[in-house]
């Protein structure tokens, strides 16, 4: 006996609740496979996990820098367990808030892994589910390369589930995850040194962010290697880790080491052959413009595309599907062109549009780069402070915001507006002519009048 639904939402994260919720919204029969919990990765082990740490990272830093204001405040430490205890119920309410919710909605909940049996079947166990659309929506997993005693070292995941504060951490990656959690466990008081296979931490991002972020984290005592290609980790005699790369270097004394170093598809156990999908041999279900794979009724949405792998883009692309497919908007799909993006780091920092290198290719010699660099306000009364940094790279003669790059105090609040006028096509003299809000850093925003490099510069 099979059970017959309109849309079925395979995976039960930010996409596939997305999709799911608005097709019930519009009176469809949906139903959600989930292996797991309701909310995927970003409510149970990514965005929410790793943002209520971030909180407690600061409060720390925020103590410690009082002093200096004549706040008498001073930290005991840290209560770790105090801390995962917090929010591993603030995680699990928001399990509850979407269990409940999805059931009010009327949308059924199927627990258990989802296999294709056809191009309308899935089954789940021994039960059989039938729908006219199928959403894949199964995110991804952390990676752990196939290397001699990778088994030692733990991933996100294992990060999550740490009952007691590492004392020295190696992390591998200079990705978005290594640098938030070698931000969170180092105002923690842990000492971190980062490894990664790039010349530049967060080398997808403008090299100004990359400069100031590793002088940022070099000043709060994170080291760096850069260029290192781990080859091996090794358990030494005193059952402390170290990390062996390519070219014989050789990092030791650890308590934990943290793989980051990216995240891979689960696409191997949904039998997409039996369906006809087609798949790429690293996983990743390619998909056009309107999230449509290469079987009619078969869609995919978030991390599984391979593409912008953030929780709103796979929320943005699992609403959009559902009004296409049952608002008849037939046009409707998202612009994956400007995408903001924030890595909560301490401080945070952000991007929007092209960085300089992919501006100059798009656009030739014609930019137009503004840049600015100081310590903010927030630090007047302490010694030292983390480095602000911002930049604008402009386009044409017209001067259009073609990236706005930003890190410092604050910035990821700030980016969200500047991103909606990048978006609709502003240019430099529409930021001049908004008047500054004061004191603050977005003034700078409006305000950088000289530029550093101009068309012909280079
Ligand atoms: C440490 C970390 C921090 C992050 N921080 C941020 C952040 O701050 N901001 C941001 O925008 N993004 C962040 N992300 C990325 C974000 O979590 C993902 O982009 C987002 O969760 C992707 O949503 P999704 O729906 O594609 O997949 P997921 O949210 O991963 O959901 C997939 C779901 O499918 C289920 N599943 C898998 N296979 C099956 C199957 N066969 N049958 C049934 N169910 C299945 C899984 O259990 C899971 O619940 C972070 C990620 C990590 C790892
Ligand atoms: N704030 C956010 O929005 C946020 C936060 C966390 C994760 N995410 C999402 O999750 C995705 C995955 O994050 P991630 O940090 O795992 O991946 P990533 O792609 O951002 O970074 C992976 C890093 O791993 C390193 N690396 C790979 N193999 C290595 C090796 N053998 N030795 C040394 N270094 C090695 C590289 O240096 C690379 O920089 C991101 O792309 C992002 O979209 C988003």
């Amino acid at each position: 006996m099979s059970q017959h639904f309109d849309l079925i939402a395979v995976g039960g994260g930010s996409g596939g609740l997305a999709v799911a919720e608005k097709a019930a919204q519009f009176g469809l029969r949906v139903a959600i496979i989930e292996a797991s919990k309701l909310g995927g990765t970003c409510v149970n082990a990514g965005c929410v996990p790793k943002k209520v740490m971030w909180y407690a990272a600061n409060l720390v830093a925020a103590v410690a820098d009082a002093p200096d204001f004549g706040v008498n405040a001073h930290s005991d430490g840290l209560d770790w367990g105090k801390l995962i205890e917090g929010r591993n119920r603030y995680i699990a309410n928001i399990n509850d808030y979407w269990d409940g919710y999805a059931q009010q909605l009327g949308i059924s909940l199927i627990q258990g892994y989802g296999r294709f049996v056809d191009a309308h079947t899935i089954e789940v166990g021994e039960e059989r589910y039938t729908a006219e659309h199928i959403v894949i929506a199964t995110g991804g997993r952390p990676i752990v390369p196939r290397l001699p005693g990778a088994e030692f070292g733990i991933s996100s995941d294992g990060f999550f589930a740490l009952e007691e504060r590492p004392r020295r951490v190696a992390i591998i990656g200079g990705g978005y995850i290594g640098v938030e959690l070698a931000g969170v466990l180092r105002a923690f008081g842990t000492e971190i040194t980062m490894v990664a296979l790039e010349d530049r931490v967060l080398w997808l991002f403008d090299p100004l962010i990359s400069e100031t972020l590793t002088e940022n984290m070099h000043a709060e005592g994170i080291q760096t290697h850069l260029e290192f290609e781990v080859s091996k980790l090794e358990k030494d005699a005193d059952g402390l880790l170290a990390l062996v790369a390519s070219d014989g270097q050789r990092l030791s004394g650890f308590d934990q080491v943290i793989w980051a170093v990216g995240r891979a598809a689960n696409t191997r156990d949904l039998n997409l052959e039996a369906a006809g999908v087609e798949v790429q041999p690293n996983g990743i279900i390619p998909t056009d413009a309107f999230q449509n794979t290469n079987v009619p009724g078969i869609y995919a949405l978030g991390d599984i595309t391979g593409r912008d792998p953030l929780t709103p883009v796979a929320v943005a692309a699992g609403r959009r599907l559902a009004e296409r497919l049952f608002k008849d908007k037939p046009d409707l799909k998202l612009d994956y062109e400007n995408i903001p993006t924030v890595v909560f780091a301490h401080p945070p920092l952000g991007k929007v549009g092209l960085t300089e290198p992919e501006a100059r290719e798009r656009y030739g010699d014609t930019l137009t780069i503004y840049e600015t660099s100081f310590t903010p306000m927030r630090y007047a009364l302490n010694a030292h402070g983390p480095k602000t940094a911002m930049k604008l790279v402009c386009a044409g003669p017209e001067e259009k915001v073609v990236g706005i790059h930003l890190i410092g105090d604050g910035v990821d609040e700030m980016l969200q507006g500047f991103a909606v006028a990048l978006k609709m096509g502003a240019t430099k003299a529409d930021l001049d002519n908004t008047v500054a809000i004061h004191p603050c850093s977005a003034e700078e925003l409006v305000t950088l009048k000289v530029p550093v490099r101009s068309p012909g510069d280079h």
